[in-house]
């Protein structure tokens, strides 16, 4: 039985179309979907029970998993889109991860024509497997402060790789504590006693024999991380060099290359290139912070159109708790987040793309736009979605504190996007560096792409918004116009703040928090932009192109309301402005909910992958819940092992002293 079929009968879109337009095409659509079928129907890939698991069952059932995964992409002939997709809704955090989505970019990035045609075949029939070794035990976040030396000896041609410390300790890899054979390490490179930067070498890290560390080398996992399940699934290494020696060729020399006589050649790539494998991986994070918080969402709404709570005077049915508009308030902001997020990652893929087939071709200059959204957008959609899921535990009262609703799990799983690939806030801070160094060139360099609006900046500081009624806001060039004010507006009023300070670095320090407030309101006006871009494209399907503009709208004055602060302080929008915003939010609340249930299901999430009783298509919540509680472990007997040993003595001392 359907439970939710009487809300799928409200929606007034074409699902079939929607769906289309969340996965991109009718190709991906359809790929997705066989994939998404595939591995809910395959035994193997099971995940109810992984947070019952202990560590060494887990990480056990997760190389199982991963192995039968690459007996199907092989057996399958899956093309390269289709296992990513596979991994997707396998849904397990491995170190296959690291090794497809880091140390093979990392060679194909940053190594020369010789050193991609030894080590990619290699790593691509996973004869090899690799990980990306780059963070230690004292330093993240600042990479040019990595303490691992790699230093070279004429005498022999060979980089010796050795830990001076115990903060050079490698800390925190995927895939690195016990299955890596091999890593990309980034090492201060030392010729001649001399410190040339941060570079990537290839370092095999165990026996291809019998898997053993080889000597020299102290690697191992650095231990259980948050949640149960989760992330545990990966073993984040801890590696310690000492004195290992490795050839002269296994430097990665795409942008600078050491001679057998110890010479340093500089290529005219620039030394940016070595951090070119996180902005790939940013931008792959993007996509899947719309992936995560569509999942919440998906979870929260439907569960959201089951409970029901108060509002029956006469032994009618309850309310449901979804038609209470502080419950749309919370969730209908981050259901048009998630579609906001697909959106801007599928841009965010074509800018990369393109600078990618630009590097290929050695032509660097839009680089540091690449970099700037890469970092900001990963911040900004990775903290919001950690938010979100949180949201949705809490938008699904106590049963979402319950394993089996498949939030604990994924929260746990998705908050360290926060952290990894880069610190949200040094990210944000990146992105500031750029929009200050845009605003400083303003007088002889015209802003193209994403800052392209900076080149109004006159006229944004002069006009107001012109809005008079709530029906006034549903006007996209309205919207984008306060977005770019906003932006533009905080840019240059702390562009002046800081040329108070006489040493510009000592400024940015001190500024640093209105900074970051730059540097959001500026990736926030990115993500509204293209959403109304996306809105310009042909999106065939009855009722999905007017639908997605009610989400668009939804997202953007939502992000208004929240941060009104901002648009008042910048004098752009008036008191009047801002509620007659908050006017037409409400509005558009009532224009979502009856197609809230439809929104999600176009998502086309199996039951399999949203792993969640709460969130079931059929809406079948409260049989299913109680039959689950039934198969905890703990179940298994009526009377638990060590109620004997240590609880009943103390009755029977309760029973005893009752009786004096
Ligand atoms: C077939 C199967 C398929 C399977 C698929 C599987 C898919 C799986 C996907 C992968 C899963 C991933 C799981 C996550 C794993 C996490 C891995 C990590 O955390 S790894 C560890 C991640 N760790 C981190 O993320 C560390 C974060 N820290 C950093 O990135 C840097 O230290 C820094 C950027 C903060 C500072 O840099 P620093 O050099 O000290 O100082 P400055 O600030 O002065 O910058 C100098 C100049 O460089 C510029 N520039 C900077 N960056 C970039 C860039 N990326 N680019 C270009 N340019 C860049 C900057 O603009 C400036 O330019 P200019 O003004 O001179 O013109
Ligand atoms: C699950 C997980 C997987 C990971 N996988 C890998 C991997 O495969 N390979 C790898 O090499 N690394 C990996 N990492 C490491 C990860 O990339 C780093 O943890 C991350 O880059 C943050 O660096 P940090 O730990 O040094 O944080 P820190 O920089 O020490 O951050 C601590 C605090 O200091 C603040 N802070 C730091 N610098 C500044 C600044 N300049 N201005 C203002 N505030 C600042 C931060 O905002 C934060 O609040 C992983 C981490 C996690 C959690």
């Amino acid at each position: 039985m359907d439970y939710l079929s009487d809300e799928r009968k409200k929606s007034d879109f074409d699902v079939e179309a929607m769906k289309v337009a969340w996965a991109g095409s009718i190709q991906e659509f359809q790929l997705s979907d066989r994939m998404a079928k595939l591995v809910a129907n395959d035994p193997v890939f099971e995940k109810f029970t992984r947070p019952m698991l202990g560590r060494k069952e887990l990480l056990k059932n997760t190389l199982r998993k991963s192995a039968h995964a690459w007996k199907l992409i092989i057996d399958l002939r899956l093309s390269e889109e289709e296992a990513k997709w596979l991994r997707l809704y396998v849904d397990e955090p491995a170190y296959t991860d690291l090794h497809w989505g880091m140390f093979i970019p990392a060679i194909e990035g940053q190594g020369t024509e010789e050193q991609k045609k030894k080590w990619l075949p290699l790593a691509k029939k996973m004869q090899i497997i690799g990980c990306y070794a780059q963070t230690e035990l004292g330093h993240g976040s600042n990479v040019q402060g990595l303490e691992t030396t790699a230093t070279f000896d004429t005498r022999t041609d060979e980089f010796i790789m050795h830990s001076p410390t115990l903060t050079s300790s490698k800390w925190w890899p995927g895939g690195l504590g016990k299955l890596s054979t091999h890593a990309v390490v980034y090492a201060r490179l030392i010729v001649g006693g001399q410190f040339h930067g941060v570079h990537g070498f290839i370092v095999q890290l165990r026996s291809l024999e019998d898997h053993s560390p080889l000597p020299g080398i102290t690697v191992g996992d650095i231990g259980l991380k948050f949640g149960n399940g989760a992330y545990n699934t990966m073993d984040n290494g801890v590696l310690r060099f000492d004195h290992v020696r490795i050839p002269r060729n296994q430097m990665l020399m795409r942008v600078s290359q050491v001679t057998k006589e110890g010479k340093i050649m500089q290529s005219d790539v620039p030394r940016q290139l070595i951090y070119g494998t996180m902005v790939y991986v940013r931008q792959t994070i993007v996509a899947d912070a719309s992936k995560a918080l569509s999942r919440a969402v998906c979870i929260a709404t439907r569960y959201s159109a089951v409970r029901r709570q108060f509002g029956s005077r006469d032994g009618g049915p309850e309310t449901q708790v979804i038609d209470y508009k502080t419950q749309q308030s919370r969730l209908f902001p981050l259901l048009a987040s998630a579609y906001a997020f697909r959106f801007v990652s599928e841009w965010l893929k074509s800018l990369y793309l393109d600078v990618k087939q630009r590097l290929e071709a050695n032509e660097f200059s839009t680089l540091p736009e690449a970099h700037a959204c890469t970092a900001g957008l990963k911040s900004l959609t990775t903290t919001a979605t950690a938010d979100g899921i949180e949201e949705c535990r809490k938008l699904c009262g106590g049963h979402g504190y319950l394993v089996s609703s498949g939030l604990p799990e994924l929260f746990a799983v998705y908050i360290p996007a926060c952290t990894y690939e880069g610190d949200n806030v040094v990210l944000m801070l990146q992105v500031a560096r750029f929009l200050v160094k845009t605003v400083s060139e303003l007088g002889h360099k015209k802003p193209v792409g994403t800052t392209a609006y900076m080149g109004r900046v006159a006229s944004l500081m002069q006009k107001n918004s012109a809005v008079q009624t709530a029906e006034g806001w549903l006007n996209p060039g309205a919207v984008v116009e306060a977005f770019e004010s906003r932006a533009a507006r905080m840019a240059v009023r702390c562009a002046q703040e800081l040329a108070k300070f006489g040493n510009p670095e000592e400024g940015f320090a001190e500024l640093a928090v209105d900074l970051v407030e730059v540097a959001v309101s500026h990736c926030q006006l990115i993500v509204v932009t293209k959403f109304f871009e996306k809105l310009q494209q042909d999106i065939p399907g009855k009722g999905v192109k007017e639908s997605l503009e009610v989400l668009c709208y939804v997202y953007a004055l939502f992000l208004l309301h929240k941060h009104q602060g901002d648009f008042l302080a910048t004098g752009y929008l008036t008191p009047k402005q801002a509620s007659l915003a908050n006017a037409q939010l409400r509005t558009l609340y009532s224009k979502v909910r009856p197609n809230a249930i439809a929104l999600v299901d176009s998502f086309s999430y199996t039951d399999h992958y949203l792993g969640s009783i709460l969130g079931r298509y059929d809406g079948n919540v409260y049989p299913k819940l109680y039959e689950a509680a039934w198969e905890d472990p703990l179940n298994d007997s009526d009377v638990i092992d060590g109620f004997h040993q240590y609880v009943q003595p103390i009755l029977k001392q309760r029973l005893h002293s009752a009786k004096l």
